[in-house]
Parts: structure tokens; sequence; C-alpha cells
């Protein structure tokens, strides 16, 4: 099984990516996002660690957890930032591994997991066979945060720079998917992509063809050998 890492910046567009796989291609995904979400519901360890290191005031009286406000204390700083990280990535981490078996067992080859810091934690990067970041320019980063979240130019910008800067992760990446065009351009060049990872697929299942076959062979010359010795 092969695993793509698809990333980017806050806002650049993989929720846009992703849900052209999914409702288009119908690719196997894995949303650390969406995981993160799973991670620190009322009552779980993630939620308990929070509630500690962050005192009850950053909760709803509900229990759950008041995001907005969390997230106006950990991306203007970065000690909490690493505090937050520590409670809940190792909780992210495992879910996934979990994901990832459960797609493998249930006979998928190949998964697209989108997880916004792949480059900056880098704990999953070594798991992974291409990685595709979804590019846009910085400008337009900034207007689609500011426009989509409502935020303040400056609280858009101290969410960008909390992360790896998106000309960095395009110099790490295996593949980019320039978000600055259309939606509609965006999504033709995600089939290509698609159809790409699919032919490594297919590559990936005619090498274990072949891999199997040597072996069988090599195993009877042997038998074969050894019978006409004896
Ligand atoms: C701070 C929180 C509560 C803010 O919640 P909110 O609903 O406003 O944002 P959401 O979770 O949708 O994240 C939006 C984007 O922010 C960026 N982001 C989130 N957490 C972080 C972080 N710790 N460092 C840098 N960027 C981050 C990502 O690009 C993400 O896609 C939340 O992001 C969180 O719990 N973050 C810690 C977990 C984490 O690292 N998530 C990133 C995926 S692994
Ligand atoms: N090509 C595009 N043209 C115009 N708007 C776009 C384009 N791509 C994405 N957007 C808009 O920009 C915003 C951010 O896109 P999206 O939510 O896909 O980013 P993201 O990388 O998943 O963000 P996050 O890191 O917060 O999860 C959304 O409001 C989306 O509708």
């Amino acid at each position: 099984m092969f695993l793509v890492g698809l990333t980017g910046g806050i806002a650049s567009g993989k929720s846009t990516v992703v849900r052209c796989l999914v409702e288009d291609l119908n690719c196997p995904i894995i949303d650390a996002d969406v995981i993160a979400r799973e991670v620190v519901l009322p009552g779980t360890r993630g939620w308990r660690k929070i509630k500690d290191n962050f005192g009850s005031e950053i909760l709803y009286s509900n229990g759950e957890l008041n995001r907005e406000k969390l997230g106006q204390i950990i991306f203007s700083d970065e000690k909490k930032r690493k505090v937050l990280n520590s409670i809940t990535h190792p909780e992210i981490y495992k879910a996934i591994l979990w994901k990832v078996v459960k797609y493998f067992l249930q006979g998928h080859r190949f998964v697209v997991l989108d997880l916004p810091l792949l480059f900056e934690t880098k704990k999953i990067l070594p798991y992974t066979t291409f990685t595709v970041v979804v590019s846009c320019n910085e400008e337009q980063q900034l207007q689609r945060l500011m426009a989509r979240n409502s935020y303040t130019k400056e609280a858009a910008e101290i969410r960008i720079k909390a992360q790896m800067s998106l000309a960095e992760k395009c110099k790490l990446c295996t593949h980019i998917i320039d978000n600055s065009g259309t939606i509609e351009s965006t999504e033709k060049q995600v089939k290509l992509l698609y159809q790409e990872f699919s032919m490594c697929k297919a590559f990936w299942k005619l090498r274990i063809i072949v891999a199997f076959c040597a072996t069988s062979l090599l195993g009877l010359g042997l038998f074969l050998c050894h019978y006409l010795m004896t």
C-alpha cells in the first residue's frame, strides 16, 4: 500500500482538492483536520489534557472546546502552540495509523492523507511515497483565509506565519497542485495526478506478480536440482 501526503498552507485549497478526490474520483482519504477535532471531543484524553493545561475558560458551558478562543491563544504564542501540539499530535498520529490499517484491510492499496503539518512535524513524512503541495500565491492565501473565516488581516497573518511558507513546502514536495487559478483548473490537475498515482498502483501490482513468479521459479529450480542430484 502506498501513502500520498497532501499538504499546503492554511486556506491554500487542500479541502477543495480533497472534495474533488472524494466526490469525483472516490479516492480513499484520511483528513487530519477531521481527526484533530475527534481527538478533543468532550471526555476524551485530549480534551482532559487541554482543560488541565489551558484552564476551563477554554471550554463552552456545555464542555465543548472553544476553538476560536484556543486558536487566538496558540497562534499568537509559539510556546502554547507547542503545548497544544504535544497534546494533540500523538493522538492524531495514532488515529491516522488505525485508519491506514483499516483502509489496507479493506483492500485499498493507495490512500491520500490530508495533513497540513506534514513538513513541519515530519513524523509521517518517511511513510509517504509522494508528497503533494496545494499552492497559491501569498496574497490569494491571505484574502481567501480572511474571506472564509471572517478574520482581520492581522489574525489571518499570524495563522499563516505559524506554518512553513508555501514556497518552502513547494521545494520539498514531489508534486505541486497550483490552486491560484479557477477551481475547474485545479480539478483538472487533481484528475491528472490521480491518473498518475493509479498507474503507479498498477506498476506496483505488476512488480509483486513478477516477484512472486520469480520466487516460485527459483523454488522450482532448487527443487529440481535437489531432485536430480539425489
Ligand atoms: C487551534 C485549533 C483549536 C483551532 O481550531 P479551528 O477550528 O479554528 O481551525 P481548524 O482546526 O479547522 O484548523 C485550520 C487550519 O489551521 C492550521 N493549524 C491548525 N493547528 C495548527 C498548528 N498547531 N500549527 C500550525 N497550523 C495549524 C491548519 O492549516 C488547519 O488546516 C485547532 O486547529 C487545533 O486543535 N489545532 C491543533 C491540532 C493540529 O495541529 N491540527 C492540524 C492538523 S494535524
Ligand atoms: N481556486 C480557487 N478559487 C477561489 N477560491 C478558492 C479556490 N480554492 C479554494 N478557494 C476558497 O478558499 C478558501 C480556502 O480553501 P480550502 O478550505 O480548500 O483551504 P484549506 O487548505 O483546506 O484550508 P485549511 O488549512 O484551513 O483547512 C475556501 O473558502 C475556498 O472556497
